[in-house]
């Protein structure tokens, strides 16, 4: 099949405009902090938060639909997920079965409420916790999918090199993959692609010619931090794993 490293990088391109509007979507409003807090949803059935509950509830309804049945969708919540409720479609089969093993959605969550949210989020409370929830799971998803890219990622680049790749695997030296799977001079690019996207995206629209000054939805510094500091390394450590059970 025709996936090459040219291909999935184009995707990933793409996957940034959708995490853009995402965030920008999540910073119309401010923190809501209830949204986040435990003691602010009470039924006998589910303790948590709000958003918890919110991607919990979502989750099973999509998987209902189908939606973890491609393996490019992970879920955070995959224990006692509903059965699909639609026939399956025949997905063809890239990655190295082993891959189906891996799930870092705890560190994705950990990293977009401990980390990410508080960068481009403004402190406040508007009341609106539930679309504030709704937009968290849209973050988060779109999160996700994007980082468990690098499986595939790292699957075009091992049959582009296995050579290169293989003794790195079976000595299970994690940093020689770091190092094989790292281009500086690509992370520099997206960096600045994403802040451009960021001040374009994010720029109010209006009919006169008025600039924006300076004032954008989410600060482009701020989306390309979090690409730096936190999306890509994230999708290196799923390429480093992938990698380990390349040769299972
Ligand atoms: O484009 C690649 O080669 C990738 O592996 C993706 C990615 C990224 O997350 O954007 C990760 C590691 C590379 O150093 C560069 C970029």
């Amino acid at each position: 099949n025709g996936v090459t490293l040219e291909s999935v990088r184009q995707s990933l391109i793409r996957q940034e405009d959708t995490i853009i509007f995402s965030l920008i979507e999540r910073a119309r409003f401010p923190t809501n902090s209830p949204t986040y807090n435990e003691s602010y949803v009470s039924t006998p059935t589910f303790s948590g938060t709000l958003v918890h509950f919110v991607v919990k509830e979502a989750e099973a309804l999509q998987a209902k639909a189908g939606r973890y049945a491609n393996p490019e969708e992970h879920p955070f919540f995959p224990d006692n997920l509903p059965p699909s409720v639609v026939p399956p479609y025949n997905f063809t089969e890239v990655l190295h079965p082993p891959a189906a093993s891996i799930n870092i959605s705890k560190d994705i969550w950990d990293m977009y409420f401990k980390k990410l949210l508080q960068l481009f989020v403004a402190p406040g409370d508007d009341g609106n916790y539930a679309s504030t929830a709704a937009s968290d799971l849209v973050c988060l998803q779109a999160l996700s999918r994007r980082i468990h890219y690098g499986k595939l990622v790292a699957e075009v680049k091992f049959r582009e090199s296995p050579g290169e790749y293989e003794p790195a695997i079976r000595a299970k030296d994690r940093d020689a993959l770091m190092k094989l799977l790292t281009f500086e001079s690509v992370e520099e690019a997206v960096k600045k692609r994403v802040a451009k996207k960021a001040m374009v995206f994010g720029k109010e629209v209006t009919l006169n010619n008025d600039d924006n000054k300076g004032k954008y939805k989410v600060d482009p510094s701020v989306v390309s931090r979090l690409y730096g500091d936190w999306i890509m390394p994230l999708t290196k450590l799923v390429q480093v794993e992938y990698l380990l059970r390349r040769l299972d």
